[in-house]
């Protein structure tokens, strides 16, 4: 018997773009010869194998090819070029609501989707109560799925996704939809797929899911497979792909081997990945004109490990003397609660009398405490003019925050419990 159970062989994916529709319809006509069209490679030339048993993650950032690699892997998609050899009763759960029909109530969907995979309806009738209380959906499993929210959606994609008892279990993010009590049984179910020696493909941005469930990594980037091994040793390598600090071999490029010495002297921010819509704010009598996240090492990089130290720091220019200005940033979650901050005035930090024409850096040092996920970044420098309170210069959701860890706790952060046992 083999031992592996995809293996994925030099697949190619092109899409013709066409600059005008009629392009389209010409060609397709036979009308012309001249190509109207660029070819763009979701993928190009991707090779990997995933074993039996096996936990295997695909990263990348967006537009990478991780979704079109799923498809091609269950037949939703066929590539340009290459052959995939899949060995093993796949269960897939793609975009959301893939495979459902919106017109049919859940169960009539899920006797559609189990026979699609080859069961009898006897034997989905046998599953049909596992498949239930997993999606945990009450009444409205007799409504058209059209009707569901997407969470409902997952709910039940996943319940049949896992029930049908697959070898092969695919997901491609559908976790990050759904309650977080839903996503943890989800997960358990995971575990206990691992266990079971079945195997795992799955896509996904959280990275502290990656690193937890995941044998093994393949890092995709603009369709390229960019590298793949061990779990841990992806996720930093992604990181550096995030903050464009990965060099393509052979490109005449030497970022890769910056100090954080060179990169000081080098504009900082351009090196994170910024919000091409930041909002700014203020009179700019003092203005930021250089930030930057770092992690312990001194990296530019908008990606932090929890409980690890990290910094902010911005360069703040001052176009006019100014006393006593304010320096300050705040994190702020997705949805615009402000989560934590501080500034020299919370932190009894006197800046002084700063003079016109002066550049002054400044460096919030401390740990990550907030729990895995994404946040904004803000920063601020204030201050009091003839008694006033004055914004000289803020910048709203400069950039993202992302934070990773393989060690879970509720809420948004984590208490760092020492915890006994008597
Ligand atoms: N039908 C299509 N026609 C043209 N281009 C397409 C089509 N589908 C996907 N692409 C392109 O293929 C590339 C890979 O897309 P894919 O959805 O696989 O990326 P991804 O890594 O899953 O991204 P994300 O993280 O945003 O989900 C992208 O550049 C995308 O624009």
């Amino acid at each position: 018997m083999s031992e592996i159970a995809i293996s994925v062989n030099n697949i190619s994916k092109m899409y013709k773009l066409y600059e005008k529709p009629m392009d389209r319809l010409k060609e397709s006509l036979g009308l012309t010869r001249k190509k109207g069209y660029k070819e763009h490679y979701a993928l190009n030339n991707v090779s990997f194998q995933v074993k039996k048993g096996e936990t295997v993650g695909i990263i990348g950032t967006n537009g990478s090819g991780k979704s079109t690699i799923l498809k091609i892997i269950t037949g939703v998609l066929n590539p340009t070029q290459g052959e995939v050899v899949v060995d093993g009763r796949i269960s897939a759960l793609l975009e959301l609501g893939a495979g459902f029909n919106g017109e049919y109530s859940g169960i009539e969907n899920v006797y559609l989707n189990g026979q699609m995979i080859g069961f009898s309806k006897e034997e989905i009738d046998a599953k049909l109560q596992d498949i239930l209380d997993f999606a945990d959906i009450g009444d409205f499993i007799h409504q058209p799925v059209k009707t569901y929210s997407s969470g409902m959606f997952v709910r039940l994609a996943f319940a049949v996704a896992i029930n049908i008892e697959p070898e092969i279990l695919i997901v491609d993010e559908a976790l990050s939809v759904g309650d977080v009590f839903f996503q943890a049984k989800c997960y358990r179910k995971f575990e206990e797929f691992k266990e079971m020696g079945k195997t795992i493909l799955f896509v996904s941005h959280d990275l502290s899911s990656i690193g937890k469930y995941c044998d093994r990594v393949v890092l995709l980037n603009k369709g390229e497979k960019l590298a793949e091994g061990d779990a841990k040793e992806m996720v930093n390598l992604y990181r550096r792909v995030l903050v464009n600090q990965y060099d393509e071999p052979g490109e005449q490029n030497t970022t890769q081997e910056e100090t954080p010495e060179v990169q000081e002297e080098k504009s900082t921010k351009d090196q994170l990945n910024l919000n091409p819509k930041v909002l700014e704010y203020g009179s700019k009598l003092a203005e930021i004109q250089d930030f930057a996240i770092r992690d312990k090492s001194g990296m530019v990089t908008n990606v932090i490990e929890k409980g690890e130290e990290f910094s902010v720091d911005m360069k703040i220019h001052f176009h006019e003397t100014i006393q006593e200005p304010i320096f300050a940033f705040t994190i702020k979650d997705l949805k615009g609660t402000e989560i934590t901050g501080t500034n020299t005035m919370y932190e009894n930090t006197p800046v002084g009398t700063q003079k016109a024409g002066e550049t002054r850096r400044i460096t919030f040092t401390q740990k990550m405490p907030l729990e895995a996920g994404e946040y904004m970044l803000c920063l601020g420098c204030t201050g009091y003019r003839d008694g006033d309170f004055t914004v000289f210069h803020r910048l709203y959701d400069v950039c993202n925050l992302t934070v990773i860890t393989d060690k879970k706790a509720v809420g948004y952060f984590d208490l760092f419990s020492k915890v006994t046992l008597k």
